[in-house]
């Protein structure tokens, strides 16, 4: 495959919502996904949807690590998440600074829930369930938007 580039904001890609993928296509984009986190790390990103390399399928990486903007955020493996969704959300929500690989140099306050609920699978095909909060919380719902054709600039305060 050539060499992935980010689609910035204008480009159409970035307002689809993405397929799911069936377990069968798991092991096939395996190389697409070393590829995609590689891309992720270059751009020093905590995150990276798969429409942003205009690859319009339900997948991401969730990789928080502390930063000068959140120094507390936890140290996170990159952790691939297929087909994700979010299961329960709280009420309370959180306004705090977001980035993004697709609309470099721009930075703005979005309101996200705190605390959420999730499923994904992994590329092995096991089904996760897990719960997450803080910056992690923040990362996944980014990622999720950019599943749903959305981009946090939507979602400024
Ligand atoms: O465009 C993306 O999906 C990646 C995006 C993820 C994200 C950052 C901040 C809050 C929510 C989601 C980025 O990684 S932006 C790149 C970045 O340099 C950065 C921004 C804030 C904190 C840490 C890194
Ligand atoms: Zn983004």
């Amino acid at each position: 495959m050539e060499t992935l580039t980010i689609a910035q904001l204008g480009n159409p890609i970035l307002r689809e919502h993405a397929t799911p993928l069936s377990a069968a296509q798991y092991q096939e984009f395996a190389p697409f996904f070393n590829a995609l986190q590689l891309k992720m790390l270059e751009n020093n990103g905590v995150g990276i949807a798969a429409p942003q390399v205009s690859e319009s399928i339900r997948a991401f990486i969730v990789a928080s690590r502390p930063n000068p903007r959140y120094p507390d955020a936890p140290m996170m493996e990159p952790t691939l998440m297929l087909n994700p969704e979010i299961t329960w959300a709280s009420e309370s929500m959180e306004k705090d600074w977001e980035g993004c690989l697709s609309i470099p140099g721009i930075r703005a306050l979005v309101n996200r829930h705190s605390h959420i609920e999730v499923r994904y699978d992994t590329l092995e095909g096991k089904e996760v369930k897990t719960q997450m909060e803080g910056f992690i919380a923040r990362i996944f719902q980014h990622e999720l938007d950019h599943l749903n054709g959305l981009v946090f600039l939507d979602r400024a305060e």
